[in-house]
């Protein structure tokens, strides 16, 4: 089964998914951009770069996506094993679908859609997304803004796009309240988990 953990930055999908590696052991904990691939080294350059160009960063972000899905999220999905993953392609759907809009880079009518596209052919769907839900503000703040992605007009942009994507697909994603303590939004998730696993035949917690 692949879980992906989703929102803006600073809304606390680190701190859960380093909480639940204590309480699913056998489980495999990921993350995108990878942080273990020349491929997650090529996009940490680009967040790095104030101007990297808008398209150019979709196709780094997709290009560590596919590598990511064929080295790890297959292997670990075939042999049967739950995933948990930080961030995940939605991310490159709120998030390159916003930075695409606002450069008017592709003649779309749609930049989030394309983006779907773009991943249509070859990537996996999580079966279920834990999406951590904070408004902007608290976002940029948390974040502490070290990243041209954490400021609070973008990600209003991006969670916007958040939206839409629950919007279209109610049923795969589950929110959050992450304005709530640490606590509290860890045994939200863990009782998303804990229901999702029944019945899956992978070990609860
Ligand atoms: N529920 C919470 N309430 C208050 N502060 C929190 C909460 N969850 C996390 N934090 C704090 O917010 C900061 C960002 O948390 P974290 O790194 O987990 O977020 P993130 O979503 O992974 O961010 P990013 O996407 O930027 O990596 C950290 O200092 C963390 O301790
Ligand atoms: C996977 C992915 C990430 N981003 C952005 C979101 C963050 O600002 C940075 C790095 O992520 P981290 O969780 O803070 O390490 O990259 C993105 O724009 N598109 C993506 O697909």
């Amino acid at each position: 089964m692949l879980v992906t953990l989703e929102g803006l930055d600073g809304s606390g999908k680190t701190t859960v998914w380093e909480a639940l590696q204590e309480r699913y052991p056998d489980a495999v904990f990921t993350r995108e951009p990878t942080n273990d691939s020349w491929y997650g080294d090529a996009v940490y350059r680009s967040i790095r770069d104030d101007d990297a160009d808008s398209l150019a960063e979709l196709f780094l972000y997709t290009a560590d996506h596919a590598d990511h899905l064929s080295r790890v999220i297959e292997p670990a999905l075939e042999a049967g094993d739950l995933v948990l993953s930080d961030r995940y392609s939605d991310s490159r759907f709120a998030y390159q679908g916003a930075t695409l809009e606002a450069s008017d880079r592709l003649a779309v009518d749609d930049h989030l859609e394309y983006v779907v596209d773009v991943h249509e052919p070859f990537s996996i769907p999580p079966d279920l997304t834990i999406y951590l839900d904070v408004d902007p503000e608290t976002a940029a703040e948390r974040a502490g803004a070290t990243n041209k992605f954490e400021r609070v007009d973008y990600l209003e942009s991006v969670r916007d796009n958040y939206e839409r994507l629950l919007e279209r697909e109610p049923d795969r994603f589950v929110r959050i309240d992450a304005t709530q303590e640490p606590d509290a939004v860890l045994e939200a998730v863990l009782g998303t988990l804990e229901s999702a696993l029944e019945g899956s035949g992978l070990e609860s917690a």
